[in-house]
């Protein structure tokens, strides 16, 4: 079934390419992720100019109809390892950073060669988690960003490898895209890969591999990412698993998330086209399930996986949670119980006191970002705890194992200081939504 598909996929390449000259009223913030292996051959590691010219073409389109876009774009170290021509990537961190600084300006500059064709301006964005761990330089790159869609231009962002060690990295582009999207609040972000969407497992191993089409809910899913496709391909880091973390993520700031193929970038066009008109008829997520099903029986979109954003009431609307949730790394843990944990989540929610905490785990300093997990009970063994949202404490691990469970009044005769009575201001304490499956409509596709 799964092969009559990328057949009928195949045969129909040219509709979907000549389909979507429709220009629409309504505009979105756009961001589309490149892997290293739309970019570079996975043999050669040759730039695929074919394909970033119809990755170019089809994103000044996009433009031109007036939705702003921003590339989240791997490939520095290839780029710079063909150029130094080697044909492994070194273990040496060293080495991986200089090749980065050798790749990315090779990089950028295809790019604006190419786009430097249709007319269209891009500007190079390369950032490490160093560079937003205050929130006013994490509103600062919001800014930038903001201002340089506001003028036109194709911001193009890239982990900043040159300068980036294992503390402040982001780990994989996908994740960047996803917190550049919630950053920017987009409204869609594209994940290109080389699958034509998520299956129910390796369609290239299982020939009883389902695609799935809609995913209202991500902890719903039953996939398996432990495959070919969920390892990443020879020239990137990434895999299905990072894109689906990356999904929940950004659907959780309220981006649609869609996993299309990075080798025909134009179905861009044909998904966004085909959104504007279903965005229209307001349709319930099983009429959007059977609309995209008759849609992809007339080959009016190819087939492709759309992850849906969480609705206004539930999303993270708040920069400063996504920030807390997404933009910081966290260095350890606090164990707290569920009363706690309800004290914290419920509307007139409480800041965490140092009575509420009852273990440690880790060592971090005062202002840093720590995880919060819950176990039943005080007395639940440490094995049972789940990580249910980040905080930025106000005392360091040492001091908060020494004033764990006690009263406020007693940190000062305990540590003989106390800079706040809680160990975080409700401000900086941050839980991700709690998403409730609006349907049993984990649709896969079954014609
Ligand atoms: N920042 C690195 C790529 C990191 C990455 O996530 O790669 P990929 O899995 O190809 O998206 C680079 O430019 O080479």
């Amino acid at each position: 079934m799964v092969e009559n598909h990328l057949k009928s996929t195949a045969k129909t390449k040219k509709i979907y390419s000549n389909s979507c000259t429709m220009a629409s009223s309504k505009t979105y913030t756009i961001v589309v992720k490149l892997g290293t292996s739309s970019l570079v051959d996975e043999v050669t590691r040759e730039p695929r100019i074919a394909n970033m010219s119809l990755i170019v073409e089809t994103i000044s389109k996009l433009r031109r109809q007036g939705h702003k876009i921003v590339i989240v774009s791997s490939g520095a170290i290839a780029f710079g390892m063909k150029r130094m021509g080697l044909s492994k990537k070194p273990s040496k961190l060293a080495a991986v950073q200089a090749l980065a600084s050798i790749g990315q300006g090779r990089l950028i500059g295809l790019f604006d060669d190419l786009f430097r064709q249709l007319d269209q301006r891009i500007a190079q964005i390369l950032i490490t988690r160093n560079d937003i761990m205050d929130f006013t330089q994490y509103r600062n790159a919001r800014n930038t960003l903001n201002e340089l869609l506001d003028m036109g231009v194709i911001p193009i962002v890239n982990e900043n490898d040159t300068l980036s060690v294992a503390e402040i990295k982001f780990g994989d582009n996908d994740t960047l895209s996803a917190i550049t999207a919630g950053m920017i609040h987009a409204d869609y972000l594209f994940l290109m890969t080389d699958v034509q969407c998520l299956y129910t497992d390796n369609p290239r191993s299982n020939p009883d591999a389902e695609p799935i089409l809609l995913v209202d809910k991500i902890d719903d899913l039953a996939v398996k990412t432990d495959t070919e496709s969920g390892a990443g391909s020879q020239v990137g880091t990434g895999g299905m698993t990072t894109k689906l973390i990356a999904a929940e993520l950004a659907t959780n700031a309220g981006v649609t998330t869609i996993i299309t193929l990075s080798s025909q970038p134009y179905y861009i066009l044909d998904i966004v086209s085909n959104i504007q008109t279903s965005e229209d008829k307001h349709l319930t997520i099983d009429e959007q399930i059977k609309q995209m099903k008759i849609d992809l029986a007339a080959n009016k979109i190819p087939l492709h996986t759309r992850f849906l954003g969480l609705p206004r009431d539930t999303q993270i609307k708040s920069d400063r949670k996504f920030w807390l949730l997404h933009g910081l790394k966290t260095k350890g843990a606090l164990i707290i119980d569920q009363g706690c944990f309800n004290a914290l989540t419920r509307k007139n929610r409480a800041g965490l006191l140092p009575a509420g905490v009852i273990d440690v785990i880790g060592n971090f300093h005062e202002s840093e970002c720590v995880s919060i997990k819950v176990i039943p009970t005080r007395h639940s063994p440490l094995s049972e705890a789940i990580d249910v949202g980040h905080c930025r404490v106000n005392y360091s691990s040492a001091e908060i194992k020494l004033i764990k469970g006690l009263q406020s009044s007693q940190i000062e005769s305990t540590l003989g200081f106390a800079d706040s009575e809680y160990i975080a201001h409700r401000d900086n304490l941050a839980f991700p939504p709690v998403v409730t499956s609006s349907s049993d409509s984990l649709a896969s596709l079954a014609i």
